[in-house]
């Protein structure tokens, strides 16, 4: 299938609409750098237009107020039409963004869990209350907070969107989603998808563009209480400063650089498997890719052979192929900035050791070998610089406590993945590593109930759960007497 549409429109208040001033911009193909269609390029005055129609859906209802068992039913149908549509979805996602077509099937039928997940946590949420006999009553009732913005990356675009609009939606806001500007087709998708599913007009609304537009106006806009971000420390940065002028509620998922941490007395091919899986699944352009690896001493040039040995046989291929397992970057900038970070490695002394060549086959397009890096060390750009390929150093260490000193000399606290065969260390260090989620002898394996997030530059708030949940409603505690009431008389 290759049917596309010529120009991807945003969606507000329940209609697929162009630009206000026409603007639109073009869409590339990672696997030759065409432009095959093009997308609607929002500005201050479509971000306004879609707020005033989720704002109208908010205090108009239903939404808000609808009993959550409702909502719920609604959320299960959007992951029925995700179901339905999902080789559709993950074909799309392949073509623009160049993952493999295998990986995006996994992250379409996510997708749909993210909904039915989302729907259950809703369902069984009840009220909070703290009493205390015969004095007081404090129970907290939960609002949806209002209208939502929710903006988000390339990478993985259609999961990451309905990782935010799921718990958004059973929380009752009504939003309006910035897409990514490299990777809008999967998004276009939605609204039908909302439409079938009996969303009504106006709670869920899309305006595309670039990012200082269309995602600077929805941070900017005083009718917008929450901003839940996904994307670079830096834009995120940018993000809380606007914000702060509405005091907003934000929820950052930024960067990551993190570490895997391979003791000599690990299950080595367990921890080999996880660590090819961790840096080159979804073409490394992964949040909580398992970027550094580190060594005990003792199995240092062992594991880095086998790992170099393994990146030589990770089939790069073209995305729609099923055998492929690395296919293209997202965008012809973003493949400048990983090939400089090849340069900058090698010229900084770390040892190349496997991949760091653009096939030649593929010339054309965003193609990069697996690369592999030893020797790396902790002064090296390429040790403290997220990179979002598929580039990993090695780094060897000789003690735990040097081992868990280089995991944390980064100023990213995302991810971290331990391998040993000593429990007690693997807890120690599990708890050293200064990361919002570490793996202890798992590859990254995702129950949606736990919090999902970072520390130091990796992010601020954690979603998943209730904790998804939290950030999308207000608490409102009513304080009530339940006996005789002795207020000091002042002035009496
Ligand atoms: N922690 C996580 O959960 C997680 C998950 C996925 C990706 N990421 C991170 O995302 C990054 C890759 O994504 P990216 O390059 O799309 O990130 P990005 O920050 O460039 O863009 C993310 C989104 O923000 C928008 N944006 C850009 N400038 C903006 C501004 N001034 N105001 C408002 N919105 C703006 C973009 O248009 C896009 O929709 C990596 O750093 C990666 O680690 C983090
Ligand atoms: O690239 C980032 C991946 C983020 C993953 C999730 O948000 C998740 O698994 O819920």
């Amino acid at each position: 299938m290759t049917d596309y549409p010529e120009l991807i429109e945003h969606y507000i208040g329940g209609r697929r609409v162009p630009s206000l001033d026409g603007s639109a911009v073009d869409v590339l193909e990672p696997v030759r750098n065409t432009p095959y269609t093009r997308v609607a390029a929002g500005k201050a005055a479509d971000v306004a237009e879609a707020v005033a129609a989720a704002r109208q859906a908010y205090e108009s209802g239903p939404w808000p107020s609808m009993r959550t068992r409702e909502r719920a039913v609604i959320l299960n149908r959007i992951a029925d039409a995700i179901e339905a549509r999902g080789a559709r979805i993950a074909e799309m996602e392949a073509h623009d963004t160049g993952l493999p077509i295998t990986q995006a099937r996994g992250q379409a039928a996510r997708a749909a869990e993210n909904f039915r997940f989302f729907a259950d946590v809703i369902v069984a949420s009840g009220d909070e209350a703290y009493s205390v006999p015969g004095s007081q009553l404090n129970y907290v009732t939960r609002k949806p907070i209002g209208v939502a913005g929710l903006i988000t990356p390339w990478n993985t675009p259609f999961m990451l969107e309905t990782w935010k609009l799921a718990p958004a939606l059973a929380s009752g806001c009504t939003l309006v989603l910035k897409p990514a500007e490299w990777s809008p087709l999967s998004a276009s998708a939605l609204p039908d998808i909302m439409e079938e599913a009996g969303v009504p007009a106006g709670v869920f609304n899309i305006v595309h563009g670039i990012g200082e537009e269309a995602g600077a106006a929805l941070v900017e806009h005083p009718d917008v209480p929450i901003i839940s971000f996904t994307g670079e420390t830096t834009t995120g940065k940018i993000i809380m400063r606007s914000a702060a002028e509405h005091l907003k509620t934000l929820s950052m998922e930024l960067g990551g650089k993190s570490p895997v941490l391979v003791f000599a007395d690990a299950d080595l091919d367990a921890a080999l498997d996880s660590a090819v899986f961790g840096i080159f699944s979804l073409n490394g352009e992964r949040c909580t890719a398992g970027s550094r690896i580190l060594v005990e001493r003792s199995v240092y040039e062992e594991f880095t052979a086998r790992l170099a040995e393994r990146a030589d046989k990770v089939r790069v291929g073209l995305p729609g192929d099923p055998a492929t397992e690395v296919g293209a970057l997202i965008h012809p900038e973003h493949h400048a900035r990983v090939l400089d970070y090849v340069r900058i490695g090698t010229g900084e002394g770390a040892r190349l050791v496997a991949g760091g060549v653009v096939p030649g086959e593929l010339a054309g397009g965003n193609f990069l070998r697996p690369t592999v890096f030893a020797d790396v060390t902790p002064q090296m750009r390429i040790f403290n610089e997220e990179i979002f390929g598929p580039v990993v150093c090695v780094t060897p260490f000789d003690t735990e406590e040097e081992a868990v000193a280089l995991a944390n000399a980064t100023r990213y606290g995302l991810a971290g993945y331990v391998w040993t065969g000593d429990l007690k260390r693997g807890h120690r260090v599990a708890g050293a590593v200064e990361s919002g989620m570490l793996w202890l002898n798992s590859h990254n394996v995702r129950d949606l109930r736990t919090p999902f997030g970072g520390i130091k530059a990796s992010g601020l708030g954690r979603e998943g759960g209730r904790h998804s949940i939290d950030l999308y409603t207000e608490p409102k505690i009513v304080h009530v007497a339940l006996g005789d009431t002795h207020v000091p008389r002042f002035g009496a």
